[in-house]
């Protein structure tokens, strides 16, 4: 699988807040916020674009547009913290949701959310997830989309650990991975380390 750590300085010193159990609610929405418009917008690096002409207020000369905008999917609820910023980068985007709640016995996902196009084939996609753990929420939206028809997509993600990319990679599914940093592994809880706990309750609350 196609993995790009996107380590700008920028973005480092912005997961450096996300990380800091400091932070407030506030703070830390903040951060991924900011976070997500550099994630999005090295994750738009390759897209294919069409040209047009226009008319400056001095000459002519080429313009660029997407060629094909992505369809946004903000898993539930900590994805929800990137689905604005993202969609500012990209207006003409469509969004889907998907809704998943992990139990924290078993580490599966339990889904409660889907609100998806019927067909999202010839469409690039970009998942919007902070947290790719063991990788069991990732697979499971990705098999979602792959079943409308699905063969690009992107899962675009704060922090990722070693073991959810192993199972995203023995999946098989047609993914690559835009992320601010590979950390060390997971804990006996599933829980990403060092990380910065758990990102649905950090921006809303604890549930
Ligand atoms: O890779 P995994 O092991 O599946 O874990 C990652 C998932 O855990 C978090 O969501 P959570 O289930 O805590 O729900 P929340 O966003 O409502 O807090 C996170 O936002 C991912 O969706
Ligand atoms: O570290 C983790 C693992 C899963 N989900 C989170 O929000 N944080
Ligand atoms: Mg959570």
């Amino acid at each position: 699988m196609d993995v790009l750590v996107v380590d700008h300085p920028l973005a480092r010193a912005r997961l450096t807040t996300m990380r800091d159990a400091r932070a407030d609610n506030a703070t830390f929405r903040a951060a991924l916020h900011e976070l997500t418009v550099m994630l999005v917008y090295e994750a738009m690096r390759g897209a294919p674009v069409t040209t047009e002409r226009v008319h400056t207020p001095v000459a002519r000369t080429v313009g660029y547009r997407l060629a094909n905008p992505p369809l946004l999917v903000p898993v539930l609820r900590a994805g929800l913290g990137m689905a604005d910023q993202a969609h500012k980068l990209i207006p003409e985007a469509q969004m889907g949701f998907v809704g998943l709640a992990r139990d924290e016995t078993t580490l599966r996902p339990t889904p409660y959310l889907e609100s998806l196009p019927e067909s999202v084939a010839d469409r690039p996609v970009l998942v919007l997830d902070p947290m790719l753990a063991t990788g069991g929420s990732m697979a499971h939206t990705i098999t979602l989309l792959t079943e409308r028809g699905a063969t690009d997509v992107t899962a675009v993600c704060a922090l990722a650990a070693p073991e959810g990319i192993r199972h995203l990679e023995e999946s098989g599914l047609p993914v690559r991975l835009v992320t601010a940093s590979v950390d060390e592994r997971l804990n006996d809880s599933g829980y990403i380390v060092p990380g910065l706990g758990d990102a649905g309750d950090r921006q809303y609350g604890a549930v």
